[in-house]
């Protein structure tokens, strides 16, 4: 039985891990392994998953193996944990998708950023009006890759069925005029991992998508409380512990120049390092090459060190 719409906008205000899809040396997934973070991560406190999202290599799973994640996922969570699912590509294709997740139980449909070179806003408003009209599950639209106005960000929340919004650009002050501008039912979802988490706190996110806070979940939702609490001296130094890692996590790794490639195995490398499964990743992206995997267990260690400081 999926989660109602309020009970899923709660689950919003908290902190949402990406569900990596662990995948053997061939680039099989590995479905028992993806059940065993899930659970671990539900015992560590975590009640929001994204599944078949950015993180978990949405481009590089087929349709099915899409649906098949989510599955596996809705099938290893208890019932009070919410399970987003990644959709995207033309509006028959999501639409499908839509169908597909429906079936195996999926809480909510966390749009993905729009996949097209060209863009406009009423078009995209268009998009996920189809998209809410297919399907009676609600709807997280991700915002990332693309430099809307503050108009389409308020008419964004007003979309029917839109009840929270996942927003990933690098501009608080849009954020908050997008908030102001926005529906007060619809939680907004900070995009960009635990870095910008005290920020756009301050400007009206509710929620935050995790980072390091993957494999150390604790750290995330110790984060989660200094905000709530107003502890901003707490939630600042909590913050600081996972610049390190997520800063790692930007780099380009080798031959390669573009920022950001080595994101994924990076957190597939704090996986395995916290006794999770994170495994090997598929193209386009390529594993970390030895000298960065060296860099993320120093970086691990320290990590390691300031949560048993801050959190115990
Ligand atoms: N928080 C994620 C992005 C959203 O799912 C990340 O850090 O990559």
């Amino acid at each position: 039985m999926p989660l109602s719409a309020d009970r899923i906008r709660d689950r919003l205000r908290g902190v949402a891990v990406g569900l990596l899809t662990p995948f053997d040396a061939d680039g099989e997934i590995e479905h028992g392994k993806l059940r065993e973070n899930a659970d671990a991560l539900y015992e560590g406190g975590i009640r929001l998953f994204m599944a078949s999202a950015n993180i978990s290599e949405y481009h590089s799973l087929s349709r099915t193996e899409r649906v098949d994640v989510v599955e596996t996922a809705v099938d290893a969570l208890p019932a009070d944990a919410c399970v987003l699912a990644g959709v995207g590509g033309s509006t028959a294709d999501a639409r499908e998708l839509i169908d597909g997740y429906e079936d195996v139980g999926a809480d909510a449909m966390m749009i993905m950023p729009p996949d097209h070179t060209y863009l406009h806003e009423a078009g995209l408003l268009r998009y996920y009006r189809e998209l809410a009209a297919a399907t009676d599950r609600p709807l997280v639209p991700y915002v990332r890759g693309f430099d809307p106005s503050v108009a389409y960000l308020g008419d964004l929340t007003r979309v029917d069925g839109v009840i929270g919004i996942k927003y990933a650009l690098p501009d608080g002050v849009k954020l908050g005029a997008g908030v102001a501008a926005g529906d007060d039912d619809v939680v907004w979802v900070n995009g960009l991992a635990e870095p910008f988490a005290v920020s756009f706190w301050a400007e009206g996110a509710e929620g935050f998508s995790a980072g390091v806070s993957n494999f150390r979940p604790e750290v995330g939702l110790a984060l989660f409380d200094a905000l709530t609490d107003g502890d901003w001296e707490r939630a600042r130094a909590l913050r600081n512990a996972c610049l390190p890692y997520q800063g790692f996590r930007d780099g380009t790794g080798q031959g390669n120049e573009i920022p950001g490639a080595i994101s994924v195995p990076a957190v597939k490398q704090g996986l395995d390092l916290a006794g999770l499964h994170g495994g090997s990743v598929r193209e386009p992206i390529r594993p970390l090459a030895e000298e960065q995997v060296r860099e993320a267990e120093e970086l691990y260690a320290a990590l390691e060190d300031d949560v048993d400081r801050l959190v115990g």
